[in-house]
């Protein structure tokens, strides 16, 4: 992905070089998945969308660029060492970022993955107004001081759950970032205690630090899942031969299939109907027919692509449905080897599968054996919080 950046544009600093000691886990939480993506790529891909963001730092632990570097790849951000605190990171991520010159610079947490383009938004707006801008959500609950009973209360007027990102003149912030005592759990507060004015502005659940272990659930579900399905049909001519590609199995057959590439009519319809769920034009757009590299081709590849493309959008396939039109070959030996086949394509991706035939009784082209046709459905599941 290419930055959409316009002139002018500000600067994110996203910190990523946290442990994750109370969420636990194998790896630190922000290299494990949610939909299916690594949460620090959530929040990358959500700035190199937005147009009014220009340079993207990242700053991870010691030891771990490469592995941010792999699951960032195709986004136009730069990797660095961020510190032992966060507040060390964001200084270092600062010091870093200072050659790229910006006038302003949204600092971010790498565990608050779900970041919507119109909280970026609310977040430059109030930096139009002061040199500091953050975005908070009101506390609803009462709140009380206590240890096993409760002691006394707190008002809750007046007090507000900060998020991130938070936005501030660049160099303001890096002023007041390098001469402040360690303590600060946020930026916001590093340059408030420095004298400068930060503007609140309204936040989003949606924008959840992950947390606790429970967390990772609760983010699944504010993922607001959006099922999808598309339809895909495709027909290939008999010619000479002696087996016909089908559903990424060859069959033998009296003919074979006329095409550009292998004619694998079961997998040219599953990638169009994968493409048609997506929203994402057909199998001509992909792999252009005029191109002469997809000649001859082996068409999992297209469908291994469309697949990948679910992937990259946060998504899952669910179900992938072929019908196989013909007289002959007789396609129902020959289903297990294509479901394994498609389960092969689709990885982990599919996990359930259907193959179907039919006739057509003798009639229409089909019928008149000059042809095979194949019809396929798929439903997918995207996550819908944010327009991907
Ligand atoms: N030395 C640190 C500590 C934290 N962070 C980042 O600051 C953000 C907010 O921190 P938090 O949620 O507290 O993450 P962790 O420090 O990883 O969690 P924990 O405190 O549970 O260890 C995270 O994106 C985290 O990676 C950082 O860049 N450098
Ligand atoms: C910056 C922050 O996300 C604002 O809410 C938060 O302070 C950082 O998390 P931590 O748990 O305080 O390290």
């Amino acid at each position: 992905m290419s930055s959409n950046a316009s002139p002018g544009a500000a600067a994110a600093l996203i910190v990523a070089a946290g442990r994750s000691q109370r969420a636990g886990g194998d790896v630190p939480k922000q290299y494990r998945t949610l939909g299916g993506k690594p949460i620090l790529r959530w929040s990358a891909e959500a700035f190199a969308r937005h147009a009014a963001i220009g340079p993207i730092h990242v700053v991870v632990a010691e030891g771990e660029e490469a592995r941010a570097e792999a699951l960032l790849a195709g986004l136009p951000v730069t990797v660095g060492r961020g510190g032992a605190t966060r507040q060390q990171s964001v200084r270092l991520g600062l010091e870093q970022l200072a050659a790229s010159n910006p006038a302003r610079v949204l600092i971010h947490d790498a565990a608050r993955p779900m970041l919507a383009a119109d909280l970026i938004d609310r977040v430059l707006g109030g930096l139009n107004e002061a040199p500091g801008s953050c975005p908070a959500l009101p506390v609803v609950d009462s709140l009380r001081r206590g240890g096993d009973s409760i002691e006394g209360e707190v008002p809750r007027e007046g007090l507000w759950r900060v998020q991130t990102p938070q936005g501030f003149d660049f160099l303001l912030i890096r002023a007041a970032h390098a001469s402040a005592a360690e303590g600060a759990t946020d930026d916001a507060e590093v340059l408030r205690a420095a004298g400068h004015q930060v503007r609140l502005v309204p936040g989003d659940e949606k924008a959840m630090k992950v947390t606790l272990p429970q967390d990772f659930e609760t983010a699944e579900r504010l993922l607001d899942w959006v099922t999808l399905s598309g339809s895909g049909y495709d027909v290939h001519k008999f010619g000479p031969g002696d087996h016909v590609w089908l559903c990424g199995v060859p069959v033998p057959h009296s003919h074979g299939l006329i095409g550009h590439s292998d004619a694998d009519v079961g997998l040219h319809a599953l990638t169009d109907a994968v493409l048609g769920a997506l929203g994402d034009g057909d199998i001509g757009t992909h792999f252009p027919p005029s191109d002469p590299q997809w000649k001859g081709a082996s068409s999992d590849r297209f469908l291994a692509h469309a697949a990948s493309l679910v992937a990259a959008a946060g998504g899952r396939i669910l179900h992938v449905d072929v019908t196989l039109i013909c007289e002959a070959p007789k396609v129902g030996p020959h289903r297990p080897a294509m479901l394994a086949r498609l389960a092969d394509i689709l990885h982990d991706h599919a996990p359930r599968l259907s193959v179907k035939a039919t006739t057509t009784e003798g009639l229409g082209f089909t019928g008149r054996r000059e042809g095979l046709a194949a019809q396929a459905m798929a439903t997918i599941r995207l996550p819908g919080w944010s327009k991907i």
